[in-house]
C-alpha cells in the first residue's frame, strides 16, 4: 500500500496519530529539550557529542556493580541484578536521546529512569515506612507497579515536566535516609551516606547549572556540565543503592553478616561500594 493510503487509512480511525506524526517522534531535535552543549559541533550525525559519549559511563559501572553485588543478590534476591541490567538500558536510551534529541529518545531516557527507581523502591524501601494498609513487600511492590504504570502514562501529558518530577524523588530518598540514619553510629554507613549525598549535590548542581545557566557557560566555552552530571549521577546511584541495599541486608539477612567494602581499594574507602557477606548463607545454615 502507498504510504499516503496507509496514512489515510489510519486517519479514518479517530484519535489515532498519523504516520507522519508517529515518525516525527523519532525525528532529530523533535524533543522540546535541548541541553547547553552546542548541537552538531563535533559530528553531523550526533547532536550532542560529549553528552552522548559521557553516557558510556553506564556501560563501565553497570557490569562492575553486577559482579560486585552478585554474592548479595544470590543471598537476598536475584532481582537485585535487574537494577544494573536496567541501568544499561538507561545508558543506551541516554546515548540515543543525546545523539538525536528526539522526543522518543527523551521519553525512553526518562521512562527507563522511572522504572529503575520503581524497582529500587520495590526491593529496598524500608518496611517500617510502608503505608499502614500495606502488609508485606509483595503488596508494596504491587502498589509501586500500579503507580509506575499510571506515572508512565501521565508522562506524555507534559513531557517537559518529567525530568523535574524525576529529580523530586531524590528529596523523598534523602528524607527517609535521614529518618533511617539519624540514630546510626556506624562510621562506615555514615561515610557512605555522606558520600552519596555529596555526589548527588555535585551532580544536581551540574544538571541545574546546565539547564538554567547556559548563557554563562557558553561565554566560558564550557558546555559540558550535563555530561559531567551523567558521570556523577551514575556514581551517586552506585553509592546510594548500595547504602539502601546494605540497610536492607542488615535487617533481612543478618546471619550472612553483611559488610560494606570498596572496590578496587577497600583501605581508603574509595572506589565502588559493595556488600560483602562474611557469614554463613541460609542454605549452608539449614544443611
Ligand atoms: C529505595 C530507593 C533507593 C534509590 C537508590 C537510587 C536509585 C537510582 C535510580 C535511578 C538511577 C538514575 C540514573 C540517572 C540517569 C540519568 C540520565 C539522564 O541524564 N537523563 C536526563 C536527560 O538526559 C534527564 O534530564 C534526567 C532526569 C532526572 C533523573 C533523576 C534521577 C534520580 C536519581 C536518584 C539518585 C539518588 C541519589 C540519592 C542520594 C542520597
Ligand atoms: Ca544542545
Ligand atoms: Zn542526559
Amino acid at each position: 500500500m502507498e504510504r499516503a493510503a496507509v496514512d489515510a487509512f489510519w486517519r479514518g480511525i479517530p484519535s489515532f496519530p498519523s504516520i507522519d506524526k508517529m515518525a516525527s517522534v523519532f525525528a532529530y531535535e523533535s524533543s522540546q529539550i535541548d541541553w547547553c552543549e552546542d548541537n552538531y559541533r563535533n559530528s553531523e550525525n550526533v547532536v550532542e557529542y560529549f553528552n552522548t559519549m559521557s553516557s558510556l559511563i553506564f556501560f563501565v559501572i553497570a557490569p562492575i556493580m553486577l559482579y560486585l553485588l552478585h554474592p548479595y543478590a544470590k543471598e537476598r534476591n536475584l532481582a537485585v541484578h535487574l537494577v544494573w541490567i536496567m541501568m544499561v538500558f538507561v545508558g543506551i536510551f541516554s546515548m540515543y536521546f543525546h545523539m538525536t534529541l528526539s522526543f522518543m529518545g527523551q521519553m525512553l531516557d526518562e521512562l527507563s529512569i522511572l522504572w529503575v527507581l520503581a524497582l529500587c523502591y520495590s526491593l529496598w524501601f524500608p518496611r517500617k515506612h510502608f503505608p499502614s494498609f500495606i502488609k508485606d513487600r509483595k503488596s508494596f511492590s504491587h502498589m509501586v507497579l500500579i503507580i509506575t504504570v499510571i506515572s508512565s502514562l501521565s508522562s506524555f501529558v507534559k513531557p517537559t515536566a518529567n525530568a523535574y518530577a524525576l529529580n523530586c524523588f531524590t528529596i523523598h530518598i534523602l528524607y527517609f535516609l535521614f529518618v533511617e540514619l539519624r540514630n546510626c553510629t556506624d562510621q562506615k554507613v555514615l561515610r557512605l551516606a555522606w558520600s552519596s549525598v555529596g555526589l548527588w549535590v555535585l551532580a544536581i548542581s551540574c544538571w541545574i547549572s546546565d539547564r538554567f545557566g547556559c548563557s554563562f557557560w557558553q561565554k566560558l566555552d564550557f558546555c559540558y556540565l550535563h555530561g559531567i552530571w551523567h558521570i556523577l549521577i551514575v556514581m551517586a546511584t552506585a553509592y546510594a543503592s548500595t547504602l539502601v541495599a546494605y540497610l536492607d541486608a542488615s535487617l533481612e539477612i543478618p546471619y550472612s553478616l553483611p559488610d560494606l567494602q570498596y572496590w578496587p581499594q577497600n583501605k581508603w574507602s574509595i572506589g565502588l561500594p559493595y556488600i560483602a557477606l562474611k557469614g554463613s548463607t541460609k542454605t549452608r545454615k539449614i544443611c
